[in-house]
C-alpha cells in the first residue's frame, strides 16, 4: 500500500444511524444504541463457514475476509437470513495481538486453543527481540486497509469501531505465550521486574497510539481499548501498570487528532473485571468506560458521577436464559442505567455456543425497552 493511501480525504458515505456515536457523547437520543462484542463470531454459523479451514491471521491480514466478516451481522448487503441484527455499531474484525506481531512476536491461532506465541518473553533480556521501531503503517496497514474498505462498504448504515488490545493485556499474553488463568508469569515480571515491565509497557502505549490514530485516518469512528486482564491485578498494581498507560493513549490520541486536523471520534475503555478502578477509569480522558456484568448500573453511575457514557453489561450467560428472560433483564438493565449516556452491550463477548436468536432477542429487548422508557419521559 502506498504510505499516503492512509491519510487521504475518503470520501465516505453519510453516516445514517449515529446513535451510538450520540450516546457516547452524552446526547439525546430515540432509543438505547446497542452492539455486543464479538458480534462477528463463532457463534455464526456464516461465520463459521467463511473462517472454515482457513489461518486466523491470514483472515486477518486480508482486507477483503475482514471486511466481509463485519458486514456479515452489520448490514443488510447480503440476502436474508445473513443479515442478522439491527445493530448500532460495527467492530471491524482483527485481533487485538495483531500488536505483538508488529513488534516482532510469532503468534498462532491453534484452533479450539486460542493464541499461542511459540517463543514467549521469558527474561527482560528477552526484550532485545522486539523491534525497537515499529513502522505501524507498514506492519499494521492491512487493518487500516481493511477500515476503509468496510466503512465504505457498511455505506453509512452504523459507525465503525476500530480497536486495541491495552499495553498490560498484551504484554501478558507476550509473557504468557497464551491465554492463562493466573497470569502468574507476566505477574512474576511487574514484582521482580519493574523497570522492564514498565519499558516494555511503554513501548506497546507508543505502537497502540499510532495504530490508533492509524485507524481513525482509515475511517474508523470510535476506538475500544481492551483491557481483559484487568482482574488478575490488584487496586495498586493497576495503578502502576495499567491506569497510567490507558491515560497515556486516550490523551495521546487526542492529541494527535487535534494536531492533524482531524476530529475527535469518541473512545471506550474496557478494562475487564476493573470495578475497583471505576473512578478512575471515568477520569482517564475516555468518553466511555466499558463495564464487565459485576458492576451494578446504579451503583456504577454514581461512582462515574456522570463524567462518562456507560457501556454494558449484561452477563453473556444470561443470552442462555429463555427470550421472556432476556427482556426482563434488559428492562432492569436499561432501568438502571437509565437512557442517557448510555450504550447497550453484553458484559463480555458473544459465546460460539449461544444462539443468534438470543443475540437478536437482547438487541429487540434493548430497543423496545428503551423507547418505551424514552416515550415516558
Ligand atoms: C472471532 C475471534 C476473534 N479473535 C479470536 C476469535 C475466535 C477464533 C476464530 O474465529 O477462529 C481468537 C482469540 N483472540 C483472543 C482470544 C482469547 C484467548 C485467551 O486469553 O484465552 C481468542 C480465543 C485474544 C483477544 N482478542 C480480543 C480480545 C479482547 C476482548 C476479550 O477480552 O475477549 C482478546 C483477549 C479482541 C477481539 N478478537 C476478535 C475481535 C473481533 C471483533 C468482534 O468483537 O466482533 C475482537 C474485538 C476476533
Amino acid at each position: 500500500m502506498e504510505k499516503n493511501d492512509l491519510i487521504v480525504p475518503k470520501d465516505f458515505p453519510e453516516l445514517k444511524n449515529d446513535t451510538f456515536l450520540r450516546a457516547a457523547r452524552g446526547e439525546e437520543v430515540e432509543h438505547v444504541p446497542v452492539w455486543c462484542m464479538r458480534q462477528a463470531g463463532r457463534y455464526l454459523p456464516e461465520f463459521r463457514e467463511s473462517r472454515a479451514g482457513k489461518d486466523f491471521f491470514e483472515t486477518c491480514r486480508s482486507p477483503e475476509a475482514c471486511c466481509e466478516l463485519t458486514l456479515q451481522v452489520s448490514i443488510d448487503l447480503f440476502p436474508q437470513p445473513l443479515r442478522r441484527f439491527p445493530f448500532d455499531a460495527s467492530i471491524i474484525f482483527s485481533d487485538i495481538l495483531v500488536v505483538p506481531q508488529a513488534l516482532g512476536m510469532d503468534v498462532q491461532m491453534s484452533p479450539g486453543k486460542g493464541p499461542v506465541f511459540p517463543e514467549p518473553l521469558k527474561e527482560p533480556d528477552d526484550l532485545q527481540r522486539l523491534r525497537p521501531k515499529v513502522d505501524v503503517d507498514a506492519e499494521l496497514g492491512y487493518v487500516f486497509k481493511a477500515i476503509t474498505l468496510t466503512r465504505h462498504k457498511l455505506e453509512g448504515k452504523v459507525p465503525l469501531i476500530g480497536f486495541t488490545g491495552a499495553p498490560w493485556t498484551l504484554m501478558s499474553y507476550m509473557i504468557e505465550g497464551g491465554g492463562s488463568t493466573t497470569h502468574s508469569k507476566a505477574k512474576r515480571w511487574l514484582y521482580r521486574h519493574p523497570e522492564a515491565s514498565h519499558k516494555l509497557l511503554r513501548q506497546l502505549t507508543d505502537v497502540i497510539v499510532e495504530y490508533l490514530l492509524g485507524q481513525v485516518k482509515a475511517g474508523a469512528q470510535a476506538l475500544q481499548v481492551f483491557e481483559s486482564h484487568t482482574g488478575c491485578l490488584g487496586p495498586a498494581e493497576f495503578k502502576e501498570f495499567s491506569l497510567p498507560y490507558l491515560r497515556d493513549i486516550a490523551r495521546r490520541v487526542k492529541d494527535k487528532l487535534k494536531d492533524s486536523g482531524l476530529d475527535n471520534v469518541p473512545m471506550i475503555v474496557f478494562a475487564k473485571d476493573g470495578h475497583y478502578g471505576l473512578e478512575e477509569l471515568s477520569q482517564s480522558h475516555y468518553e466511555v468506560v466499558g463495564l464487565d456484568w459485576t458492576v451494578d448500573p446504579r451503583s456504577a453511575r454514581e461512582r462515574t458521577g456522570g463524567r462518562v457514557s456507560l457501556q454494558g453489561n449484561m452477563d453473556p450467560c444470561a443470552l442462555y436464559a429463555t427470550k421472556e428472560r432476556i427482556s426482563e433483564i434488559v428492562k432492569t438493565m436499561v432501568e438502571g442505567f437509565g437512557t442517557r449516556g448510555y450504550i447497550a452491550n453484553l458484559g463480555h463477548g458473544v459465546y460460539p455456543d449461544m444462539d443468534p436468536e438470543s443475540v437478536g432477542a437482547f438487541v429487540e429487548a434493548v430497543h423496545t425497552h428503551s423507547r418505551q422508557l424514552l416515550n415516558r419521559n
